[in-house]
């Protein structure tokens, strides 16, 4: 498994940003798209092209396109759905999977309440979009769905991941590669990641 810390300046600097205290729904929301969009950059740089030639202004030209990879997004509910604009607006035309976990407030591990995969998902790369990976519970129950589907390429996109979260995926699922825009400290006693962003879904939705 390889974990990518995105050292873009502007990611930085946008997640930054997202750390302010009282940050208003729209600013933060704006923001989780645009890093997002930035994760897709990364995360998307090893597809393979082809090239086809066309009919350029002065003559035929050959140009390079994405070979046929077929990708679905995988965006997990509720938080992850402030991720999905951002994602889409790079790889648009993509298939969209959900899967929807909350997180048992006491037990801290995932409660399923959904899941409707893309179809033929064994010939695709599922990109998983979460804003959070803490305990890594919510993650490793997706990645659980997608392989007893048939899925074997299998990569997530996160703005903030936790250490423990991290690890629990290098020993749950080590063929997973993970994206991520920081990597934080540490959880707190109620499995919040510090210095962290709150509660990701709640800043999203505007829900407290
Ligand atoms: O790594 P974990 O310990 O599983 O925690 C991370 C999960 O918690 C948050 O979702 P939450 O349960 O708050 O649901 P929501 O998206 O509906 O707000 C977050 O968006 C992740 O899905
Ligand atoms: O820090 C955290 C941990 C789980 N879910 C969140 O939204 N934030
Ligand atoms: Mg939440």
């Amino acid at each position: 498994m390889s974990v990518y810390v995105v050292q873009h300046p502007l990611v930085k600097h946008k997640l930054g940003l997202m750390r302010q205290n009282n940050i208003s729904t729209k600013d933060f929301r704006d923001l989780a798209s645009e890093v997002a969009r930035l994760l897709t950059y990364e995360a998307t740089q090893d597809l393979e092209t082809e090239t086809k030639t066309i009919q350029g202004w002065a003559g035929p030209v050959d140009i390079e396109c994405i070979k046929g990879k077929k990708i679905t997004l995988v965006p997990i509910l509720r938080a992850g759905l402030g991720m999905l604009d951002g994602v889409l607006d790079l790889i648009p035309g993509v298939k969209v999977s959900v899967v929807g976990l909350y997180r048992n407030e006491e037990t801290l591990e995932p409660v399923s309440y959904y899941v409707k995969l893309a179809s033929n998902i064994h010939e695709r790369m599922a990109l998983i979009l979460d804003p959070m990976l803490a305990t890594g519970g919510s993650l490793s129950a997706t990645i659980d769905y997608l392989k007893q589907a048939g899925c074997t390429q299998i990569r997530g996109l996160f703005l903030v991941a936790a250490p423990e979260g991290i690890e629990r995926i290098q020993r749950e699922h080590p063929d997973v590669d993970i994206y991520v825009a920081g990597v934080d400290e540490r959880l707190d006693e109620n499995g919040y990641i510090l210095p962290g962003l709150g509660d990701a879904g709640d800043k999203i939705f505007g829900t407290k």
